[in-house]
This record gives C-alpha cells, sequence and structure tokens, in this order.
C-alpha cells in the first residue's frame, strides 16, 4: 500500500501532480513497475474514502457544488444567450473519478483508430483496448449482456450492469427497437452503436463507485508517496543545453519539491493546461498578459478545448411506477434504503442509470444531408485535425452523433417541484440527449500569476449553425421516442419542456438556448498532435520543448470521441505507465 506522509527533503524520482483519474492509476502501476524508485502524488483535495456521496451510486450528482469540486465556470457564452455554464471537476483524492456519473463505456473502433491517423503512431484501438482492459473489471451476473467480448475481468476498475431497473424503463429497449435502433449487447468492444443497458463503474461486491482512489491505489507499492491538500503552483523549469528540465514543482506554500527523473502532469483538462502556463510554457501573448515569463513558445496550450454538450426533457411518471425520485421526496424511505445500501443489502441507492443508445445521424432523423452541409460549412478548409476527424465522421456510419440517456429521476434544468407544490411527490424520468461531435472549439487559460486563481473556461458552445441544429435535432428526439409506446405508456405529461410550451422552429430553439448544460467530458487542452497542428505533447505525452515533463490525463486527447470519458482516460493512464517504465528501463 502507498505511504501518506510529509514529503521527503532529497527529492522523488517521479513527481505527479494531480491524484485524480489518470494520476492515481499512473503513479500506482509506476509504482509497481519501477520498483526502486520513489514516485510522490500530489492531490490538491482531501482523501474521503469513506464519504457516502461518493461512495453510494444511488447519491452520484451529490457532491457536485461541494468541497469536493473545485466548481470552476466558463466565461459568459456569448451564442448560447450569454449563460454562464458549470464545469464541474474532482478536488479530491480519485479527483473526477469520484464525483463522476458513473457511466461505463467505450467509443467506436474507428475513434481511437484516429489518434494514430493524426499523427501519434502506436495509439490505436487494438493498443487502446488492451490499455482500458487492463484497467477494467468487468463483473455481470446476467451474462447474457457483454458476455466476455470486450472486457477483461481482472483489472483494478469495477464496471457491471446495475442490478435495479426501474419497472417503468422495461419498455426503453423495445421502443427504441422501434425507432429502428437495434439492441446492442456488446458495446465495450468497438461498436458503440444502438441500444443497451450501460455498465456503471460500480463494484458489486458491495454495490460502491470504484473509482482510482478506491480500486488503484490500495494496489501501489510503498515507494508511492500520497500528499493530499497540497496545490503545485508550477513546475520549476531549466534549461540544460538542449531543452528544457523540469526539476521539480513548488506548491503554493513555496516549498519546492525536487524531482529527479520526471514531472507528470495529471491535473485535467482545465488545469494541466494552467500548470504549463504557470511554468512559462505556452502562447507569448497569453503569458504576458498573464504577467508569467515564457520559456517555451507553445501556442497549443490550453487551446483546442472540446466537450459534449446536453440537453434533456423530463416526464412525470404514472403512479404505479416508483421512480429514483422517491429518495429526494420521502426522507424515512431514504433513510431505511440507504441503512439497507450500509448494510450490504439490496437498496435503491445501488441503482446509477440504465437505458442508453447511441445512433448516427441518419438513425436518427433520417436525413443528414442538411447537418452534414452545415458541418462542411464549419470545418471548410481548415487545417485543424479534430475539425477534419469530427466532419470525416459524419459520414462514418459506424460512429454514433448522438447518445441518448434515459436517466431516471428529475434530471432536468427547472428543477424538481419545490416543497408545497402540486407535483412534489411524483416521480420522473429525463431523456438526456448529448452531441457527440460538437465542431465548437474553446479553449481555457490563466489570466494572472495567481496559482489560486480560477482559470478562464470558453468552450465557445453553440458558437456555429452546425451544432446548433445538431441540439434542436437532438431534442426533437427526444420527444419523438418519449411519445413512442411502449415507452409513451409510462407517463402523465411531459413536464419539460411541456407538450403545449414548446413546438414551433422559434420555441426548440429557445429551448435549447435556454437549457443546453455540458455532459462534462472537456478534452484536447494539451493535445497529443504534431506541434505544428497546434500539438502540446508528443506520441510519447512529452511537453514540447522539454525532455522530462509530460501530461498524462484527458487533455491530452486530440479529438473528441463519443461515449463518456473515464474508460479512455484509464487507458491513457495505462498506456502513459508502459511508456514510461519502458523509458526507465532504457527500451
Ligand atoms: C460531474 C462529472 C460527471 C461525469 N460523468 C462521467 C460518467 O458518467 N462516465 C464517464 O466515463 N465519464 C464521466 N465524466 C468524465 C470523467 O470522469 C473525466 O473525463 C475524467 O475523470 C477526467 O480524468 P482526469 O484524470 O483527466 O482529471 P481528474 O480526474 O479531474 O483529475 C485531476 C486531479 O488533479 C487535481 N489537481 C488539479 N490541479 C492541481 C494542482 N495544481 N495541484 C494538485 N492537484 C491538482 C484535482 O484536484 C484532481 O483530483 C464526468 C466528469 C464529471 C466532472
Amino acid at each position: 500500500a502507498p505511504t501518506q506522509e510529509a514529503h521527503s527533503s532529497k527529492g522523488y524520482d517521479y513527481i505527479v501532480v494531480g491524484g485524480g483519474t489518470a494520476g492515481l492509476a499512473l503513479s500506482t502501476r509506476l509504482s509497481q513497475g519501477l520498483r526502486d524508485s520513489s514516485i510522490l502524488v500530489i492531490e490538491a483535495g482531501p482523501a474521503a474514502l469513506d464519504e457516502l456521496g461518493i461512495n453510494v451510486p444511488g447519491k452520484k450528482g451529490s457532491t457536485l457544488g461541494t468541497k469536493y469540486d473545485w466548481n470552476f465556470t466558463t466565461t459568459p457564452q456569448e451564442s448560447v444567450k450569454n449563460r454562464v455554464f458549470a464545469q464541474n471537476r474532482g478536488k479530491v483524492l480519485g479527483g473526477s473519478s469520484a464525483i463522476n456519473l458513473l457511466t461505463y463505456d467505450r467509443a467506436s473502433e474507428h475513434e481511437y483508430d484516429a489518434f494514430e491517423q493524426v499523427g501519434n503512431p502506436g495509439w490505436n484501438w487494438t493498443t487502446f483496448l488492451e490499455m482500458m482492459k487492463r484497467s477494467e473489471n468487468f463483473t455481470s451476473k446476467n451474462t447474457e449482456w457483454y458476455g466476455d467480448a470486450g472486457v477483461n475481468t481482472n483489472g483494478p476498475i469495477h464496471g457491471t450492469i446495475n442490478r435495479i431497473i426501474p419497472t417503468h424503463q422495461d419498455g426503453w429497449i423495445p421502443t427504441m427497437n422501434r425507432l429502428g435502433i437495434e439492441t446492442n449487447k456488446e458495446y465495450l468492444g468497438g461498436n458503440l452503436l444502438g441500444v443497451s443497458y450501460s455498465p456503471n463503474s460500480i463494484d458489486p461486491t458491495h454495490y460502491n463507485r470504484s473509482y482510482s482512489a478506491n480500486s488503484y491505489l490500495p494496489l501501489a507499492g510503498p515507494q508511492l508517496t500520497v500528499m493530499t491538500e497540497k496545490i503545485v503552483a508550477k513546475v520549476n523549469m531549466k534549461e540544460d543545453g538542449c531543452g528544457y528540465r523540469a526539476s521539480g514543482v513548488t506548491l503554493t506554500d513555496g516549498t519546492f519539491i525536487a524531482a529527479r527523473r520526471e514531472v507528470i502532469l495529471s491535473a485535467g483538462s482545465f488545469q494541466s493546461p494552467g500548470l504549463l502556463e504557470h511554468s512559462g510554457i505556452g502562447n507569448r501573448a497569453i503569458l504576458a498578459k498573464a504577467g508569467v515569463e515564457q520559456l517555451i513558445d507553445l501556442p497549443g496550450v490550453g487551446e483546442n478545448l472540446q466537450d459534449h454538450i446536453r440537453i434533456q426533457s423530463t416526464y412525470q411518471v404514472k403512479k404505479n411506477y416508483t421512480s429514483i425520485d422517491i429518495l429526494r421526496y420521502n426522507p424515512e424511505y431514504a433513510a431505511e434504503q440507504l441503512q439497507l445500501w450500509v448494510d450490504g443489502k439490496l437498496s435503491l441507492y445501488d441503482y446509477a442509470g440504465s437505458g442508453y443508445s447511441f445512433m448516427t445521424w441518419k438513425q436518427a432523423i433520417g436525413n443528414d444531408s442538411e447537418l452534414l452541409a452545415l458541418a462542411q460549412a464549419v470545418v471548410g478548409t481548415s487545417t485543424n485535425p479534430a475539425l477534419k476527424k469530427k466532419l470525416e465522421w459524419m459520414s462514418d456510419p459506424t460512429i454514433p452523433q448522438l447518445e441518448v440517456i434515459m436517466s431516471d429521476g428529475y434530471t432536468g434544468v427547472k428543477g424538481y417541484p419545490a416543497p408545497g407544490t402540486p407535483l412534489y411527490g411524483e416521480g420522473f424520468f429525463s431523456l438526456i440527449a448529448a452531441i457527440m461531435h460538437p465542431l465548437s472549439h474553446g479553449s481555457v487559460h490563466i489570466n494572472s500569476s495567481d496559482p489560486l486563481a480560477k482559470p478562464i473556461i470558453d468552450p465557445n458552445y453553440l458558437s456555429n449553425e452546425h451544432d446548433l441544429q445538431a441540439a434542436i435535432a437532438a431534442i426533437k428526439k427526444c420527444r419523438q421516442i418519449a411519445l413512442t409506446p411502449p415507452l409513451r405508456d409510462v407517463w402523465v405529461s411531459e413536464y419539460e419542456p411541456g407538450l403545449n410550451n414548446v413546438n414551433t422552429d422559434q420555441e426548440w430553439k429557445d429551448f435549447v438556448l435556454n437549457t443546453t448544460l455540458t455532459i462534462y467530458h472537456p478534452v484536447g487542452t494539451c493535445a497529443m498532435l504534431p506541434r505544428g497542428d497546434g500539438g502540446v505533447v508528443d506520441p510519447k505525452l512529452r511537453v514540447y520543448g522539454t525532455n522530462n515533463l509530460r501530461v498524462v490525463d484527458a487533455s491530452i486527447m486530440p479529438v473528441l470521441m463519443s461515449a463518456h470519458m473515464q474508460t479512455a482516460v484509464y487507458g491513457v493512464a495505462e498506456m502513459a505507465a508502459e511508456i514510461i517504465i519502458n523509458d526507465a528501463r532504457g527500451h
């Protein structure tokens, strides 16, 4: 097991900045593979291994906005009525794997192959799958689903199909089948298209969240030191004749910790680029404005920000069905169910979400030529590798463009009905649509030399007609799904937006502009791309211009794939561990 202590004055061989999803997976693997090396991981947040809000699947979402969250926000988004969007990120040992919504899936084969095609030899579906499987412990008693195709059963992070599927969700798969979406029982195998019950990152032994802090870290060797509640201010860089060398890191309290071999940034898509900027690596103008001396000119730092957007409609279920909302309006029942969970018994708190579907635009709306033409107009003659890939993917019949989730319980925007109002005590489900490849790209930068200042996050949501029309098509699809039997038979009214409230093109557009949210998948801000294409790291994850500074987290993904991110982030960490261990052994 790792040790938890004050840092050694002699320094460490490897320092990992950020004990999040990738950071803990990576440092655990380094401690297993490099037995003679000392490794330090520094995490800003606390360890919270006994926190029910993290561990209990049915409490997912309850930690957002708490002390375990960095609580970032975007700049006012010009194309979305100047709305400011929440940007939640885990500030706790385990990072965003501690606060995420537990969906456990994989993108389509061709999307991983794109890593190699944009200039990263060795990063493709075959290698990615091997790495994702290293992190995986897939256990489902229901072998009809997933069988053992494309899954591993002895890695650290547990994935399982929820044992509770509320009865009003029985109609989910038949409804989608009726709309032409086929059942997909093996979507961890590189084909995501279809309708399914998605796995969650849950350990079925006690039905608790499985995340990097409770599933990787206990496997670490004793030469891994974990330091919590310490914030790294910058990486100390020294010129050594053939580029810059990271000599260690400085904490916000001024402490310097030396790194003998390497410094690895795993602070996530919003903070790894900021740490590079605070260390003098980035765009000259941005560093000058923030009052940081530039050491390495790397204009790609903080650029290329891509994220999935979501938009949702909500339905009030008939009284004969019990939605998970009962846990919010019936405190006695909730306490009873929580006790059952604590005692390791079947509990409604086991539930984390179940019905998922992924489709191409052709499958979703029939004729996709208008959306394709809008995408072509946005991409135009751009040489941006991510934009070009996304356009190519729109004509690939194996890559989904739209995800629709049947999310149980109220997960809309206007809020669960307040106590004392007529609908308080009713149950709901939401249909959440997510656009898989929006063409709006943005940036995240520092704007001050204060390492504790919040980053300036500007994703540019809905900043082109393609993304806006895609969001409108997506939410209309949700209503079509809800109106299709057998799903139609379980609800009494569309609570949000309301069947009578939103029908015309203008009304749909307004609804989209008023209610679109993020689905929390920012990537690309330290992109693994050739330097001339705006890259920040090379295929071995080394920051250009440095010889011992790497970035290992979601920020290195050059193009936003479909699906949810965590399995790919663990895959990146496993791949990085292999690269770093091989380098250390002189291979
Ligand atoms: C609310 C939410 C819901 C999500 N839902 C899902 C889902 O259902 N399924 C899915 O697959 N994906 C989901 N995701 C996405 C997925 O969880 C993330 O993509 C992934 O966890 C990111 O991993 P990371 O290692 O890049 O960053 P993180 O896990 O965020 O790790 C970064 C770590 O660095 C620390 N840190 C930052 N700066 C410093 C510093 N200066 N000094 C020290 N420490 C620092 C942070 O505190 C954090 O612990 C969700 C994400 C969020 C936020």
